[in-house]
């Protein structure tokens, strides 16, 4: 792979992102690789210099180990005769230089995009479960638990970030096209939209999920209106939108995939019962529950508008993660393979057997209650999992460990005390990501929002301890929720990474001893 300055210089111009340029006659011209990161630069590299926490003396690195030109929004002394390329949005720039730089491999992949607050995650393992079922194992995906980018086993790896940097992203792609894959499922986070990771790409579908708050905060949206904005952009930029019609704010999520996007190619999806939001088209797609018990949930799915009844995917599906929620996850997966043409044979053997890491991971014990292991780590989440196990389970006794991190998503405490009031009779307080804040602050602001009289609370901070009292403690035909951090084998605290055993690996070690 290679760019010249030409090129560039070209691509910034089209793009009105180039302030100036300066050249220098005696380096070569051709670029033969791209970095953010001095301590990863090659000969003739093509540097970025971006991000907060950028200083100068990076890019003295880069030239050094052999950087030839650098990308900036000012010029640095410090890149005295290297070639200067200085733009309007380094971001920007990043993006479509390092499209060109891995010679566009979207095109070469039918590309399927999610976003929402929920149920990202989870839709698109369900959605390559079955393009794979179609395509023979050749889906790419791209989530916040693992990049997948060839076939086999070792062609897998744990993500750092939901969305990658945009050098990343393309360069993961190059490497999925080169390893014979031909569909890639990615999530698109707010944060990617704000952070122009994806800037320039253009999605074959793209799928509004939901919106509630989250993520708000000095190192993600200053508001929610920044947050809608940023996820809208999703709509903005896919060739075919396909909107949960259950998604709060419908009408802004609409006209933002009309903006771009003829209402022909504009669907829309919703449970059964959900009544026909007022002036948009008819909902396309419906879904219906026949029966779920802890293990597995049955539904059916019907298509009701003409440009939805060839795509063959009306009938019965089951599913081996529970909750009425991923049962509109598996209805955006479902449409997702019919638009790519898996019919509903070939896409309800896809999706039978998908079980998604740390996501509604059961375990049955022999004389206590049985463990929900699960990612629920927001207000919506929490009461969309507690409201079904309640409602389905004929209102159990529900105990509920749980933390909320420190140093971002600070509404979630309050979200976690409005959830557990309402529907937990247990709750643990306990330990997850604190970063810099003390944990113990952090459990106490979520018990004080709390009402005690309905909820019995105790602040356990070491996590595999309150795991352990809670699992210990709870009776035949309690539900045990383990909330917020899945199969995460890691707790942040103060800038490092302290390795976890996750709360899968303690829950099924406590459930052994009993
Ligand atoms: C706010 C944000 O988007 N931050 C991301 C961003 O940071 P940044 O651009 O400010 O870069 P930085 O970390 O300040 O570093 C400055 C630059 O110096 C470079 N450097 C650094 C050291 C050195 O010796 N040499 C050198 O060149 C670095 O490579 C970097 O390019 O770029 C970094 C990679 O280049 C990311 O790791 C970082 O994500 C942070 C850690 C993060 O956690 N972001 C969260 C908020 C996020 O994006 N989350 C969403 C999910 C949210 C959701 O669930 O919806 C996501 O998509 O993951
Ligand atoms: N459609 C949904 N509506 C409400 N809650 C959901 C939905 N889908 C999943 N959840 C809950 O949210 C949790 C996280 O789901 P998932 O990982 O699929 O979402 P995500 O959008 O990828 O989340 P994040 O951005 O936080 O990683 C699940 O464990 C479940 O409790």
């Amino acid at each position: 792979m290679a760019i010249s300055l030409d090129a560039c210089i070209l691509i910034l111009k089209e793009h009105h992102i180039l302030k100036s340029s300066a050249i220098q006659d005696a380096l070569p011209t051709k670029m033969q690789s791209v970095s953010y990161d001095s301590r990863k630069v090659e000969v003739d590299t093509l540097f970025f210099c971006k991000g907060k926490n950028f200083r100068p003396t990076f890019l003295t690195m880069a030239k050094n180990s052999g950087a030839i030109c650098y990308v900036a929004e000012q010029p640095y002394p410090e890149g005295k005769g290297m070639h200067a390329l200085i733009v309007r949005n380094v971001q920007k720039a990043m993006s479509l230089l390092s499209a060109a730089f891995y010679g566009f491999p979207q095109d070469d992949l039918y590309v399927v995009a999610y976003t929402g607050t929920k149920g990202k995650t989870t839709s698109a393992y369900l959605l390559k479960g079955i393009l794979d079922q179609q395509n023979g194992g050749t889906t790419a995906l791209f989530s916040s638990v693992d990049r997948v980018v060839g076939p086999r086993p070792d062609q897998k790896f744990k993500s750092d970030l939901t969305t990658p940097e945009s050098l990343d992203l393309f360069r993961d792609m190059r490497t999925a096209v080169d390893n014979g894959m031909t569909h890639l499922v990615m999530e698109v986070s707010s944060q990617a939209y704000k952070k122009s990771r994806v800037f320039g790409l253009t999605y074959d579908l793209g799928f509004f999920l939901n919106i509630t708050p989250d993520h708000i905060g000095p190192n993600e949206h200053p508001n929610f209106e920044d947050y809608l904005h940023s996820k809208l952009q999703l709509m903005v930029n896919s060739r075919k939108c396909i909107i949960n019609a259950e998604t709060d704010y419908l009408a802004d999520v609409y006209a933002a995939a009309k903006a771009t996007t003829n209402p022909d190619s504009i669907y829309l999806f919703s449970s059964n019962d959900f009544l026909q939001p007022a002036g948009l088209p008819t909902v396309d797609v419906r879904v219906d529950n026949i029966e779920s018990d802890m293990h597995e949930s049955r539904f059916e799915l019907y298509t009701a508008t003409d440009k939805t009844k060839d795509l063959g995917i009306d009938g019965e599906y089951e599913l081996s993660l529970i909750g009425d929620f991923n049962e509109l996850n598996a209805t955006a997966a479902i449409i997702a393979g019919g638009l790519a043409g898996v019919k509903h044979d070939t896409a309800a053997s896809g999706i039978k057997d998908v079980r998604i890491p740390g996501r509604m991971q059961t375990l049955k014990t022999k004389d206590h209650g049985e463990v929900v292991v699960d990612y629920a780590h927001n207000l919506a989440s929490m009461e969309a999992l507690l409201s079904f196990l309640k409602r389905e389970f004929s209102s159990p006794r529900v105990v509920v460990v749980v933390g909320s991190p420190g140093d971002k998503g600070v509404s979630r405490r309050a979200g976690f005390s409005q959830a557990l009031t309402e529907y937990a009779d247990v709750a643990y307080l306990t330990t997850d990501d604190p970063g810099y804040e003390d944990p113990l602050d952090i459990a106490r602001e979520i018990d004080a929002g709390i009402d005690h009289s309905k909820v019995q609370v105790t602040i356990e901070l070491d996590r595999a301890k309150a795991i352990k009292t809670a699992i210990e403690n709870s009776q035949p035909g309690e539900i045990v929720v383990l909330a917020g951090k899945g199969e995460d084998m890691m707790q942040k605290v103060r800038g490092i990474d302290k390795p976890y055993a996750s709360d899968l690996a303690i829950a099924k070690r406590v459930i052994a001893e009993l």
